[in-house]
């Protein structure tokens, strides 16, 4: 499913106005450790235009997914201090029949609480975050799951509209206490890239 590519250092700068960012930074506590950021304008229209063009046109899309590893070549951490990214994944939804379905991103190489920074380039495409349904509830309680299920509320789904040059980071807990899907969408007709930077140990 994936393949391993090297990919060179191509830029340093994102162009990005860091108090411009620092306005749109919405801040979403999960619950239980779980955190959701999510920067609307991260990175500006244009900027976003010329990653999108470069990443179409020079990305060998033979696959779906593509993992590449070593330095990251947009300056992610930059509006995240303290973390960091050494591997970035490439997406590419050609159209809205393109999707992900449920998944957590919680295999052992990203260690127990990953941080998952995600940007988006071209077509918008929702992201949805649900509360995982455990076998055993986290915190302690072994109630049946159809009973638990009974107890769901509005803040178990929590939905973004990824944007063009949109950053959206998972962090804490997220990766154990959620799952998350980019539906498909009939209306989507245009492509998305998006790249999720990652630190694998
Ligand atoms: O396309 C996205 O925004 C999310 C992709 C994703 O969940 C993944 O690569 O693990
Ligand atoms: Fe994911």
């Amino acid at each position: 499913m994936m393949s391993v590519l090297k990919l060179k250092a191509v830029s340093e700068s994102t162009n990005s106005n860091p108090n411009d960012t620092a306005k749109k930074r919405q801040i979403v506590d999960l619950g239980n450790g779980s955190e959701v950021i999510y920067i609307q304008r991260f990175l500006s229209s244009d900027q976003s235009w010329k990653w999108f063009d470069y990443l179409d046109k020079q990305i060998p899309w033979t696959r779906p997914t593509i993992r590449v590893f070593g330095k990251c070549f947009l300056q992610v951490h930059k509006a995240l201090p303290g973390s960091s990214f050494n591997s970035v994944l490439l997406n590419r939804y050609k159209s809205g029949n393109d999707c992900v379905g449920w998944h957590a991103d919680d295999e052992k190489v990203y260690g127990p609480t990953p941080e998952i920074a995600s940007v988006s380039f071209g077509c918008e495409r929702e992201f949805i975050l649900k509360k995982r349904p455990s076998k055993k509830s986290r915190d302690g309680s072994d109630e049946p799951a159809s009973k638990r299920l009974k107890k769901s509320s509005p803040g178990d789904q929590h939905s973004y509209t990824l944007k063009h040059g949109s950053l959206l980071v998972m962090r804490g807990n997220t990766q154990r206490d959620w799952i998350h899907s980019v539906p498909k969408r009939a209306k989507a007709e245009a492509t998305r890239i998006n790249l999720t930077f990652r630190l694998v140990f």
